[in-house]
């Protein structure tokens, strides 16, 4: 299993600032981050504004759907991993070259070379708070996310499998962008169509009630020691229902308590 470590090395101030993460033993380190321009007090002022989350949840759960309402709601940016993939398969990245030969194959994409993809595109977000859909999907890569930032609130969704069955069966894709369409939900315009592209959608074999159960079935066992880790760090919130309406003012609830002043910072709503 890789190890994870942080290393801080400072220069003259705290305004010049690397973060190295090595997240396998014997790996070369990855120079994250550089600071040059902030003052002490500006950096201070700037971390203490900022708020970071994940949200976690078997396929199905509503992962991407409540994970767009948080962005719209508390001008977060919402970072997806499998959006962070496709962007560096289209681009031909060597992280993306990797990643498709395991996604072809129906497979996650290993934790070395899903962190070496990732980790580096947060760091372009230093300036920003977020929410991180579809990782971490592993301890292992919970535990490089942990040596790159710290987190405020890790949110769990506990779907009953008869919901996620039902949800799934309904649910049509768009591969190039990864936009999700449910028939009943969030029906595209046009049947079987993108609203965007225009491009024909598509349901995912993994989505069919077989597939399905063995999917859920190595989620929950790569999941509990990535809930545990972030139970065990108090920042985990469990939301149980069968219904993302009735899950939604609950996480509202808990996120307006954490993160009053973020909504009106210009700077989080107006890029992504
Ligand atoms: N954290 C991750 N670890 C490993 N592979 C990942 C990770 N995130 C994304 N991937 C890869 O990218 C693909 C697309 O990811 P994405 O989250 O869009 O879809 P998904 O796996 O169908 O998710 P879900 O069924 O939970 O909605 C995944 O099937 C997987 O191969
Ligand atoms: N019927 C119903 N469908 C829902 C609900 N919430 C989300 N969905 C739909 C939208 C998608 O087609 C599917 C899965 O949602 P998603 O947001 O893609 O989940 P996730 O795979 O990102 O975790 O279920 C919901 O509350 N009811």
């Amino acid at each position: 299993m890789p190890q994870t470590k942080r290393r801080q090395v400072s220069g003259k101030t705290m305004s010049d600032v690397s973060l190295i993460v090595q997240y396998s033993v014997g790996s070369p380190p990855l120079i994250l981050h550089r600071r040059s321009a902030l003052t002490n007090w500006q950096l201070i002022e700037e971390m203490a504004k900022l708020f970071r989350a994940v949200i976690m949840g078997p396929p199905g759960s509503g992962k991407g759907t409540i994970s767009e309402r948080i962005a719209h709601s508390f001008g977060l940016k919402h970072l997806s991993s499998g959006d962070f993939v496709r962007e560096n398969i289209a681009a031909k990245t060597e992280a993306g070259v990797q990643a498709k030969t395991y996604i072809k194959k129906g497979l996650l994409v290993p934790d070395h070379v899903m962190t070496r993809l990732l980790l580096p595109r947060l760091v372009e977000m230093t300036k920003y708070s977020w929410l991180l859909d579809g990782f971490p999907r592993t301890l292992a890569q919970a535990e490089a996310l942990n040596s790159a930032c710290d987190l405020d609130v890790a949110i769990n969704l506990n779907i009953p499998l008869e919901t996620l069955k039902e949800r799934l069966r309904h649910r049509w894709i768009h591969p190039p962008s990864g936009r999700v369409y449910n028939m009943c939900f969030n029906p595209p315009r046009v049947q079987g169509i993108d609203d965007i592209t225009g491009e024909p959608l598509i349901q995912q074999e993994d989505d069919r009630p077989e597939a399905l159960v063995a999917r859920l079935r190595h989620y929950k066992d790569v999941a509990k020691p990535v809930i545990d880790f972030y139970k065990a760090k108090g920042i985990l919130y469990t939301f149980s229902d069968t219904e993302t309406d009735r899950i939604w003012p609950n996480i509202s609830t808990l996120l307006s308590t954490k993160i009053p002043a973020i909504q009106t910072d210009a700077r989080c709503a107006s890029t992504h």
